[in-house]
């Protein structure tokens, strides 16, 4: 039985259907719901970038995908999964040893933290080894491929698989786990705040390597972010988290160039242009919401310049924002956005 989406996605060949998907942690102070019944579709071979501001969930949508919450987080709803060839699978029926299978084999993570990623005691080489004999692949082809994975991604095979992770500075190292990730060619790959420790001329530079190697491959992105400068030159589709949902999802270039919702108005206004870097970007004004006691109505509207009554008393449904038909906004006044709340944006950089 699918469960059916509050809205309509038009995505026509979707990898993952996401439906009803909420995680809940219970704390002291009562049930801390993070993810707030997501619905959300991915395309095969789209990225997706997944944007909002710390503690908005976007960790918990990238987890949710793997289902790989943290303990004790609970993950409800469901989670379609659709490879390539053979029968849908939902995520959250699958066993512990079934769902380890697919974890890298299908669906690989490159989550933040690529430095304690690797096994400081083991070199780069060892790690793609044992990757390989995890799997059960044949390590002969498998370190060939690694080799070429390597390549591809500029970096001197030879002297990487001899290296210890702490002889390799922080671009290279992210690049071979990129390559570590790639090894077993999975179909989706989950990218959670992969370039963060990096600096902005690596972070560029990392980010064209993953547009070439999704395109190259046909992969399945999902890459998540606070930086939507990052994203902006990567992604196909966005989708903007707020409160633990989504409140904007569209394509790239209708989301930075005409975005119907205050929040993504207010995120994008944050960053004076989309070279800013991360450290001079200017916070949105008002708090957060706290998972323990959300807003009723639009969870935006303590913070949202445009709100009234109406905000206050009713959650808005997700509508179509015009222009393309997949660009969906979920606020009761996306025909006053734009002109209420203009953008300071000069000029948008957007890849095409
Ligand atoms: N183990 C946990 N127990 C309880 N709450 C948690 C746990 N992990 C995360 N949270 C809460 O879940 C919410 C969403 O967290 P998440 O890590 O998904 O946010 P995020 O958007 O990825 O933030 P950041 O950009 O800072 O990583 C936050 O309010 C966070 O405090």
């Amino acid at each position: 039985m699918h469960a059916e989406a509050t809205h309509k996605f038009d995505v026509t060949d979707p990898i993952f259907e996401v439906r009803n998907a909420s995680v809940t942690f219970d704390m002291e102070r009562g049930e801390s719901k993070v993810m707030d019944s997501v619905d959300m579709d991915v395309d095969r071979s789209e990225i997706l970038g997944v944007v909002g501001e710390s503690g908005s969930g976007k960790s918990m949508f990238a987890s949710a995908l793997l289902d790989a919450v943290p303990e004790p987080g609970v993950l409800s709803g469901e989670i379609m999964f659709h490879p390539e060839e053979g029968e849908p699978i939902d995520l959250l029926d699958q066993s512990e040893a079934e769902i380890k299978e697919i974890r890298w084999e299908q669906i690989a993570m490159v989550f933040q933290g690529a430095m304690s990623s690797f096994n400081p005691t083991m070199t780069i080489g060892d790690h793609f080894e044992e990757t390989l004999k995890t799997h059960g692949r044949d390590v002969d082809a498998g370190m060939e491929h690694a080799d070429e994975l390597l390549s591809q991604l500029y970096l001197e095979p030879e002297q990487v698989f001899e290296s210890y992770p702490h002889e390799l500075s922080g671009g290279m190292k992210q690049r071979a786990l990129l390559a570590l990730s790639l090894l077993l060619e999975p179909e989706v790959l989950v990218m959670d705040e992969p370039t963060a420790a990096l600096d902005l001329l690596m972070q560029r530079s990392i980010i064209e390597l993953i547009r070439k190697i999704g395109r190259e491959r046909d992969l399945t992105i999902v890459f998540i972010t606070h930086d939507l400068p990052l994203v902006a030159n990567l992604a196909d589709r966005i989708g903007v988290l707020y409160a633990f949902e989504f409140i904007e999802v569209g394509p790239a270039y209708d989301v930075l160039t005409d975005s119907k919702h205050p929040y993504t108005r207010a995120l994008l206004n944050s960053t004076p242009n989309l070279d800013t870097p991360r450290e001079e970007m200017r916070p949105i004004e008002g708090k957060s919401p706290d998972p323990v006691n959300v807003p009723v109505g639009c969870t935006y509207h303590p913070r949202c310049p445009i709100s009234d009554e109406n905000c206050v008393q009713n959650d808005p449904p997700f509508q179509s924002a015009g222009g393309s038909a997949d660009h969906q906004s979920k606020c009761h006044y996306i025909d006053r956005t734009r002109e209420e709340i203009p953008l300071n944006l000069q000029e948008v950089e957007y890849n095409d």
